[in-house]
């Protein structure tokens, strides 16, 4: 790691100083700014806000979504997951399509233009039980029961899906490409040896990284991020974010980075584990826009760290990710969403204006081989009515 105080580095003044003439930041100097403490982070920060600045002006945004928890059983058992349901749970369920169906209404009349279906990875692989279920329903596989709800999203209402099914196969991604406005994974960290992931197949890096690289190959607008606080070093950290650097250097789709902290919850392996503290997340958020330079959308969580929204404008984000009028967040359903009105007052305080966007940035709409003529129409209509400036929209 990077020691601020060895005689051979630059100084961190010296190191922002050179990330502003490049317009990047290289790892060596990532890992140096990692760590800073006292007026060196306000440095940093103040860098980070200029990039964020530069291309993103006063715009924060976020979208208005439903979330569609489809299952919650799943065939990994991460650390701090309490999504997860064992079959034997009686909270353990796939929502049938009845259900589903009432929730897009609800949504739909809410103003949702997102709706978020995000799920337990190939439970069907590890549970007998959840097989059976799924085969109730008519379906071998999860998979092929969210590109049926993704159909009947595109069908029955003028929202656009948002698959997050973790990591995924390049033929499975291919095939839920056609209905879904964009899609997302969490890489989590580069570091295959977290206790965390211990007996998750599909957490392991390579497996993420590969999901992350066919998405690329398949021109997918893709959100990917990573948690901070899982027991991952600071050099991880920095290496976790050049591992994204580089899939998305091959085919520019990441259309979103998450910074997300992790809470701790009882019950969970990790139930006694520390959080990070707000300046982790600060600092991680700022050296994320320098690495990734001023085009990139860095989103952080608005409900995982009440009270100090101000500070993550300041540390480079310019994206509040999904947000609900109707569903909780249920993978944190303990953390309410902040009222968009009380948003839109924390970022005026400091000169931002919050904005409504839709689940795919406009700017990543890019791909002229998309035969996805439904979405392009309902885009269209999409951004007219949230006031999204349209920029360099190619379809
Ligand atoms: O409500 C949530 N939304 C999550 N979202 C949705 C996010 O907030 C946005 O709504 C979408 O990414 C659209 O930009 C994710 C999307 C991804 O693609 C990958 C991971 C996440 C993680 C969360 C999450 O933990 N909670
Ligand atoms: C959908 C995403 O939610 C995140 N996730 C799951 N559990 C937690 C937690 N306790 N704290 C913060 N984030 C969490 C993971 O990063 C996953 O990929
Ligand atoms: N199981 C998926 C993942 O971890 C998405 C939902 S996590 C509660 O990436
Ligand atoms: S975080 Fe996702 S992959 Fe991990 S146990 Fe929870 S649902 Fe499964």
């Amino acid at each position: 790691m990077g020691n601020i105080t060895n005689s051979e580095q630059k100084s961190v003044t010296q190191v922002l100083e050179d990330i502003q003439i490049r317009g990047y930041a290289t790892q060596e100097e990532a890992y140096q700014l990692i760590n800073v403490q006292g007026t060196q982070l306000l440095e940093l920060m103040r860098v980070a806000s200029a990039f964020r600045d530069e291309r993103k002006g006063n715009t924060v945004t976020y979208s208005r979504k439903v979330f569609i928890p489809l299952t919650n059983m799943c065939r990994n058992t991460c650390g701090y997951c309490t999504f997860v349901k064992d079959p034997s749970d009686p909270e353990a369920h796939i929502m049938a399509p009845s259900e589903v169906y009432s929730q897009l209404m609800r949504a739909e009349a809410m103003g949702c233009k997102e709706v978020l279906i995000s799920l337990g990875e190939r439970p069907e692989l590890r549970y007998p039980l959840a097989k059976e279920k799924l085969k109730k329903l008519g379906y071998d596989k999860m998979l092929d029961y969210v590109y049926d709800i993704c159909q009947l999203i595109i069908d029955k209402t003028s929202m656009i899906p948002h698959t997050n099914a973790g990591a995924l196969k390049f033929k499975e991604l291919k095939k839920l490409k056609d209905v879904n406005g964009s899609m997302g994974m969490m890489l989590e960290s580069i570091n295959p040896k977290l206790n965390a992931h211990e007996g998750c197949p599909d957490k392991l890096p390579v497996v993420r990284l590969n999901t992350l690289r066919y998405a690329g190959e398949l021109q997918i607008p893709f959100t990917t991020g990573i948690l901070i606080g899982i027991g991952e070093s600071l050099k991880d950290r920095v290496d976790s974010m050049f591992a994204i650097l580089d899939e998305h250097k091959k085919h520019q789709h990441i259309q979103e980075i998450i910074i997300q902290n992790f809470r701790s919850k009882k019950g969970t392996a990790m139930g006694n584990s520390p959080e990070p503290n707000i300046w982790d997340m600060v600092r991680s958020i700022a050296v994320c826009r320098l690495i990734f330079g001023k085009d990139v959308n860095i989103q952080a969580p608005p409900n995982l760290t009440p009270n100090i929204h101000q500070l993550f404008l300041l540390a480079g984000i310019n994206d509040w990710g999904g947000i609900s009028p109707l569903t909780p967040d249920f993978i944190n359903p303990e953390k309410p969403w902040p009222h968009i009105w009380e948003l839109h007052r924390i970022c005026s305080e400091l000169g931002f204006e919050l904005r409504e966007r839709l689940t795919v940035y406009p700017e990543y709409l890019i791909d002229s081989t998309y035969k996805r003529e439904v979405f392009k129409s309902r885009i269209d209509h999409l951004i007219d009515e949230t006031r999204l400036v349209r920029r360099e929209m190619t379809v």
